[in-house]
């Protein structure tokens, strides 16, 4: 997206969740992370490219042993409208055997994390955890995934900051906006 169209598209946005509530959500998922997981010398891996804040932001928090990687996978690929997923990276690291913890910016229908779960624990991970900073409420509707961390529950809007992209921009904003008329 051109500079300008990105300028235009914030200035007219809507505010959902200011910076200072995003860190106290990072805050509490580090706490109940550590809890959780701070003996299991656990594998982190961070879905590629919306999970690239969050993990930013909460690996500081995280003050027990632990190994981070990444993946890649995409469903969006610079829209709006969710595609069949496609695989751009897999994660170096073996995953048998491990506590797998995996950190993404925002579970929406749920498609991408279940087949990302699916496929590690196909691989042989021990247990494969979520945490995702934002969750999208969609009205009862079925996901075929939930994740066992959630930061903040965002309304059923197209949202960006924080991660999050809108056509490719503003995934460094802080806080997090949605699109003006989605
Ligand atoms: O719950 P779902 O409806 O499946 O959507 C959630 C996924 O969509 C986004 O990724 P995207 O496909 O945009 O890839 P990207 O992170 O590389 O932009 C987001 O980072 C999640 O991984
Ligand atoms: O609302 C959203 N915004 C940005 N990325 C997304 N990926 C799934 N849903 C969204």
């Amino acid at each position: 997206m051109a500079p300008e169209e990105a300028r235009r598209l914030l200035a007219e946005a809507e505010l959902i969740c200011p910076a200072e509530e995003v860190a106290r959500a990072i805050d509490r998922l580090a706490a109940e992370i550590s809890a959780r997981l701070g003996e299991t010398n656990p594998l982190v891996l961070t879905v590629m490219s919306g999970g690239i804040y969050f993990a930013g932001q909460l690996l500081p928090r995280l003050a027990f042993p632990l190994e981070c990687d990444y993946l890649h996978a995409t469903r969006y690929r610079n829209t709006t409208q969710g595609h069949d997923i496609e695989w751009l990276a897999e994660p170096r690291t073996p995953v048998a055997g491990r506590t797998v913890l995996l950190l993404d910016d925002i579970l929406d229908e749920g498609i991408t994390l279940a087949a990302i779960k699916q496929r590690l624990l196909a691989q042989g991970a021990r247990e494969c955890l979520t945490a995702v900073l934002t969750e999208k409420d969609l009205a009862g509707r079925d996901k075929p995934a939930c994740a066992d961390f959630v930061g903040l529950t965002l309304p059923d809007r197209y949202v960006f900051g924080c991660g999050m992209d809108v056509r490719g921009a503003w995934r460094n904003l802080p806080a997090i906006y949605a699109v003006k008329g989605l």
